[in-house]
């Protein structure tokens, strides 16, 4: 499916999806538990995976209420042995973060994905998972799926870069809970995307599981915990308190809706972002990126809204070791300001659903923007030109085509996105909401 999408003011309330990596990780902690209800869950392709995984290993998930809950049985902390295969899709924190759980089971579990999926590096999780006695092979050799796990994991010492996915510490952090020796973590580079480890820690703590950060570190304001490893005891017990979770709402999400606010909100008028909790979301770091470029932005964090108006925004640096799902959004938002905005530390955002660092390189050049692509660093030249609509290619990347209709809000023509369809990965009704904040959206086939 295309989207075009006419060059268009915005103004108005949206309320933001809930966060895709709460969710993920609070349907598998109630699979890891006797039994937990899941509020406000985000319903999309990749949490959908993570429920597929929870039901094969013998949990039961079960939408309740009027579907703003997911009723789950869990498979105890012992998964069974999958009658078939379990397939992943698009999404990369399902396969690792169930490949940790595959190897718990007795017998073997296969594991594979989309073509996408199937191209994302699952080596260093194999490599440590082997190292503490277990099966965990990748069919083709080649560090990749499908993969093939299992051998009743004990626990132990291991040790495991964190410079490629922070889902391989995630991943064994959750699993190595209910191991009967639990896990000792030894990170052998800095840990990239660290926050989302802070997010899985947060949730094991909601569900009554602890686990350690070694060692501590900070760099542009965002916490991060861990610089050395985690260690995580054995034998505990996943319980959330009362028995419920509830999921909070997505930054990730928020930045192309905050960003739209920014390039394109109407004269005098604005654009609410509802559902804006603080939590532990790296990604959060959006208001400040914006605020910093010089955008009208306000955060009642109390309230949970973020205001945003249109102002002329100068470039700035940002460095996205801990936000990599940022990247597209603001090669957007450079592509508009006045000035270089050069987006550092990037090089593990190559790993993802495409090249996003190529991705977006490209398909902003196409609209005009003058780009420098190095292996760890994206410059956006802004300014040298108006952005043009132009037919651009989505990549079946949900960032990159959400980010490129921002895009195309404040080009000179209307703007065509390739792989309309894959927004359901994470924000399904991502134009709808776009169209309701006034932008001129149609979709053919
Ligand atoms: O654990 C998570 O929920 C995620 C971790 C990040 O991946 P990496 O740790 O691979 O950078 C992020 O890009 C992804 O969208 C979600
Ligand atoms: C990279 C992403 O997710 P995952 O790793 O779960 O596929 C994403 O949502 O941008």
């Amino acid at each position: 499916m295309d989207a075009h999408i006419s060059p268009s003011t915005v103004s108005g309330t949206a309320r933001a999806p809930p966060s895709k990596s709460y969710t993920h990780r609070a349907i598998l902690a109630a699979g890891y538990s006797d039994e937990a209800t899941v509020y406000d869950p985000l319903d999309s392709a990749d949490p959908r995976a993570t429920q597929r995984a929870v039901n094969a290993f013998g949990g039961d998930v079960t939408p309740v209420g009027d579907g703003n809950a997911l009723a789950i049985t869990g498979f105890d902390g012992t998964p069974y042995v999958p009658d078939d295969v379990i397939d992943c899709a698009n999404s990369g924190t399902t396969m690792r973060l169930v490949t940790a759980t595959a190897a718990l089971g007795d017998g073997l579990t296969v594991l594979t994905g989309d073509d996408s999926l199937r191209s994302r590096p699952q080596g260093p999780l194999l490599n440590a998972l082997s190292t503490l006695d277990v099966r965990a092979e990748s069919t083709r050799s080649n560090g990749q799926a499908p993969l093939v796990v299992g051998g009743s994991l004990a626990g132990g010492t291991v040790s495991i870069p964190g410079d490629v996915s922070s889902q391989y510490i995630s991943a064994l952090l959750m699993a190595g809970a209910v191991t009967d020796e639990g896990i000792e973590l030894e990170l052998t580079t800095e840990l990239k995307s660290a926050p989302y480890v802070d997010i899985t820690l947060e949730v094991l703590e909601d569900f009554g599981v602890t686990a350690e950060p070694v060692g501590t570190s900070g760099t542009d304001g965002v916490r991060s915990a861990g610089a050395d490893g985690f260690v995580i005891e054995g034998g505990q017990q996943y319980a959330p308190a009362n028995g419920e979770y509830h999921v909070p709402g997505d930054f990730s999400s928020m930045s192309y809706l905050l960003a739209a606010g920014a390039v394109a909100a109407a004269d005098g008028e604005s654009v609410v972002v509802e559902g804006a909790q603080p939590s532990a979301q790296g990604d959060s770091a959006i208001v400040d990126v914006l605020d910093r470029m010089g955008a009208d932005i306000t955060w009642d964090r109390d309230a949970g809204t973020i205001t945003v108006g249109a102002a002329p925004l100068s470039g700035t640096t940002v460095d996205v070791g801990n936000t990599p799902d940022l990247l597209p959004t603001i090669a957007v938002l450079g592509a508009v300001a006045d000035g270089d905005t050069v987006i550092e530390n990037c090089e593990h955002v190559r790993y993802k659903e495409t090249d996003r660092v190529s991705a977006m390189a490209t398909e902003l050049e196409t609209m005009g923007a003058a780009v420098t692509e190095e292996q760890a660093t994206l410059t956006i030249h802004g300014g040298e030109s108006t952005l043009e609509g132009a037919s651009v290619e989505g990549y079946h990347d949900h960032r990159v085509i959400m980010s490129l209709s921002v895009a195309a809000l404040a080009a000179a023509g209307s703007t065509t996105i390739t792989g309309a369809e894959h927004v359901a990965v994470s924000f399904p009704d991502f134009f709808e909401v776009l169209s309701s904040l006034g932008a001129g959206v149609d979709r053919t086939e």
